[in-house]
């Protein structure tokens, strides 16, 4: 049967990695993305991630979660949301919406600060 948990590592259609550790009891979770693309002007790294999910004794497949991107090379922010779908063959998917927040140089831009996008993960 397909993995109950969102512990693994999953890529992206960009070609982004993350690794998700097991959840607590309360559904709680952490991990690590390494992003493929960045509007940052510097080199990517390795960046940490706090996270929940639903039923995280895995009794259903099909739960939804969220997670923080905390950048550890921009100052910049990103919050993901979505649902984890498993297939007839046990593929699973995760398909994700989110919004990635820029810190910008002050208030008069906050109106250009967010990006918001939809994206797929699958196990690497
Ligand atoms: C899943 C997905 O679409 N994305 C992904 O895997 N990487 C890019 C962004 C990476 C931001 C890096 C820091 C910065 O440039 O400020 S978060 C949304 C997008």
């Amino acid at each position: 049967p397909a993995q109950s948990s969102l512990a693994g590592t999953w890529v992206n259609e960009l070609g982004s990695k993350m690794v998700l550790n097991p959840p607590d009891d309360s559904g709680q979770f952490t991990g690590s993305y390494l992003t493929a693309v960045s509007a940052a002007q510097k080199p990517i790294r390795v960046s940490p991630l706090v996270g929940a999910q639903h039923d995280p004794k895995g009794a259903e497949e099909e739960y939804t979660f969220g997670f923080l991107v905390n950048w550890s090379f921009s100052d910049s922010i990103a919050a993901f949301a979505g649902q984890r779908f498993v297939d007839a063959e046990g593929k699973e998917t995760l398909e994700t919406t989110w919004l990635l927040r820029q810190k910008v140089e002050s208030h008069g831009d906050d109106w250009e600060a967010t990006r918001v996008g939809r994206n797929v993960f699958t196990r690497a």
